[in-house]
């Protein structure tokens, strides 16, 4: 996905910061899924819902945007109170992704990302050009896929449609329900790092709801993690959350490999290396900023104990591998 095959779309909308305050849903037969919820959001940020099945995140997303009215509480959408907008009015702000996609079987690739431009009144030359830019976007050559049919297509490429119809009318929110979990996890694994690098380019207000946590920790700005009820356990950096677990609950909800999970997403920095003895040159090289994991990953394959940091070009220090198997997990002393 080249950023400058955005054209129109990388002059967006600015992404705006979502608040939910208090929110709550109960529904007639007395189910509570979710209690008193409040949540910020920040513009341009990725924040993973997760939790136990039932726990209320779907409730959540879909009541930002107005799928599910709530019972109680206020939406605040870059700053201004949504609670009481025109639902309709409203998902035109905020794009929606689900998983299995729902695109319009009998509609073309290229009709089915038009669909909310068209609602919009968009002539017919500016909805096919956003089409195009919007497939080139997510990697689908618009001259190829543009007049397939939802069903010509693989799992993995319907899943990109999805989010380049979310992305037509340039919202300012994206809510993504477990949008990666209907492909095989060679596929789902693709996509998430496409994904991450389309976010870079759009850096959209993104609220993705999932169930796995390797996919939360790999796309997640911050996660929060909910239980029963839509309780609110954590909110916090995947690092943070995997280091310093806040209770018991999410101790046990992010599980005994917390350990390796935390390597991948700690990366090397200086006050972890040791100073540098003549030129080391013998030792492999890592740089700063790789992540523990993939320094782990070198001095296995490499049978080596100890990594030459470098900056650039220069080496800057040593790391052990006594070092990186001893990186201190504070909520554990
Ligand atoms: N119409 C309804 N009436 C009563 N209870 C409902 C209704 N719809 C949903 N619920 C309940 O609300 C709770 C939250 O549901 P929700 O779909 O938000 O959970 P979730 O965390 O997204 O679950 P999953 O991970 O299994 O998709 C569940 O206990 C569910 O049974």
């Amino acid at each position: 996905m080249d950023a400058t095959a955005t054209g129109d779309a990388s002059a967006e909308k600015k992404a705006a910061p979502i608040e939910l305050v208090g929110i709550r849903k109960q529904y007639p037969d007395g189910t509570v899924a979710v209690g008193d919820l409040s949540l910020e959001v920040r513009a341009g940020e990725l924040v993973v819902l997760i939790g136990p099945s039932g726990c209320g995140k779907s409730t959540v997303l879909r009541m930002v945007n107005r799928l599910i009215e709530p019972t109680a509480g206020k939406i605040m959408l870059d700053g201004e109170d949504v609670t009481s907008a025109d639902p309709v009015e409203l998902r035109r702000r905020i794009g929606y992704v689900i998983q299995n996609v729902g695109l319009f079987p009998h509609q073309t690739i290229q009709a089915n990302v038009g669909t909310v431009p068209r609602l919009l009144g968009w002539s017919r030359a500016r909805v096919r050009q956003r089409s195009d830019e919007l497939l080139e976007l997510v990697g689908l050559d618009p001259a190829k896929f543009g007049k397939r049919y939802p069903q010509e297509l693989s799992g993995g490429q319907r899943q990109r449609v999805g989010v380049a119809r979310a992305l037509a009318a340039d919202p300012v929110v994206l809510l993504m329900d477990e949008p990666f979990s209907a492909v095989d996890p060679i596929v789902r694994g693709r996509l998430q790092e496409e994904f991450l690098r389309l976010q870079a380019d759009v850096r959209k207000t993104i609220v993705l709801v999932t169930h796995d946590l390797d996919e939360a920790v790999r796309l997640g700005d911050r996660i929060a993690v909910l239980s029963q009820g839509g309780k609110l356990e954590q909110y916090d950096s995947p690092a943070d959350l995997l280091g310093r677990p806040a209770s018991p609950f999410v101790r046990e909800f992010v599980g005994a490999d917390r350990g390796i999970r935390r390597l991948a997403v700690t990366p090397v920095t200086r006050d972890m290396l040791e100073p540098l003895d003549g030129d080391n040159g013998e030792y492999p090289a890592t740089a700063l900023g790789t992540s523990l994991y993939d320094a782990l990953a070198t001095m296995l394959v490499t049978n080596s104990d100890y990594l030459r940091v470098t900056d650039g070009d220069e080496p800057v220090g040593l790391l052990t591998r006594h070092r990186l198997l001893s990186i201190d997990y504070p909520a554990e002393q």
